[in-house]
């Protein structure tokens, strides 16, 4: 944890909507003036896409046929510990990008599937924004959780998260509904392990629940819609949170326990705004006033 250079982690499985809620986040940052350095959570997955075929038919070889982008293994957990640990102390450390399909790729005239080099954070940004499935993560051997500042679940139910998924691996990355299914099916031990057990240690969890039947997720024709849905919002310790006020904006929305609101789901962006610019201009004017003395 850091006062001087602040670090917030939005945490989800692959598919749950954190890219989504970046957009929310990006929006209060240019809004507010805020320069943030923004991390994506697949810069560092330990292995490119070939060589990651590769270490699934090595492990599957030798009787692992659950090995995956949600564990440690396939991920460097140590270094995405000292990213935000090096960020906290000095606002700086080392960054990359996952290059997912021809459009990311295309600009850096590199293949999908690939990383972009190393390349060290620009100095004077005020805030590191992570996005991706391990911003609170603790195993015996890193404890990432622990330098975050501010740790946000996203967690659609699990229907909700497979239809998501399957739409956007379909549609974006190319990928077949037999070949997301696979994959789903291969992850879910690491899921369990890695996934669940980090909305514990999360401030805020965002839960979307939709309204509509998605019994069957691998049939869903379309991802049920933000008003098909309703977002339960739980605030891990809700002292200090203005739920009368909260209740006042959002007409709709009901608490359904002394540390949770339920908001209807096209509020979400809405909720999102209200909940996060306080934390947000607060963190960032105490590291403002932290290195000014330092
Ligand atoms: N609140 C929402 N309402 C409707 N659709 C949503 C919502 N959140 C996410 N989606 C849709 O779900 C799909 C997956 O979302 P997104 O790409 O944000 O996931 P992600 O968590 O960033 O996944 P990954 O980590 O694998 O990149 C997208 O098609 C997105 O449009
Ligand atoms: O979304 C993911 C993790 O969050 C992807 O599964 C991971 O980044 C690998 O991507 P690809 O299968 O496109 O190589």
């Amino acid at each position: 944890m850091s006062a001087r250079h602040p670090v917030i982690a939005i945490t989800g499985s692959s598919g749950a909507g954190t890219s989504t809620v970046t957009r929310t986040f990006q929006h209060i940052f240019r809004r507010e003036g805020v320069n943030p350095v923004i991390v994506e959570g697949d810069a560092f997955h330990r292995y490119n896409r070939e060589d990651m075929k590769e270490a699934m038919a090595r492990e599957a070889a030798a009787g692992n046929d659950h090995f995956s982008h949600f564990g440690s293994d396939a991920n460097l957990f140590e270094e995405l510990e000292t990213l935000f640990c090096q960020y906290g102390n000095e606002g700086s450390g080392r960054i990359r990008k996952y290059l997912h399909n021809e459009a990311e790729a295309a600009p850096y005239g590199q293949p999908p599937g690939t990383f972009t080099p190393w390349e060290d954070i620009p100095p004077g940004t005020d805030i590191l924004f992570y996005e991706g499935l391990h911003g609170a993560v603790k195993t015996d051997k890193v404890d990432i959780a622990q330098h975050v500042d501010l740790r946000i679940g996203v967690v659609p139910i699990i229907n909700l998260e497979w239809i998501q998924k399957l739409h956007r691996d379909r549609e974006q990355r190319g990928y077949t509904t037999e070949a997301v299914t696979d994959t789903i099916l291969r992850r879910m031990p690491e899921y369990v392990h890695y996934i669940c057990s980090q909305f514990e240690n999360t401030h805020i969890n965002f839960q979307r629940v939709p309204m509509v039947d998605t019994s069957n997720p691998f049939i869903a024709r379309s991802i049920p819609t933000p008003e098909e849905s309703m977002v339960v919002i739980r605030f891990a310790n809700p002292r200090g949170i203005d739920f009368q006020y909260l209740l006042a904006m959002m007409g709709g929305a009901f608490m359904s326990r002394a540390n949770t609101i339920v908001i209807p789901g096209g509020k979400i962006d809405l909720a999102m705004q209200l909940i996060f610019t306080p934390l947000i201009l607060r963190l960032v004017e105490n590291g403002r006033k932290a290195r000014a003395r330092y």
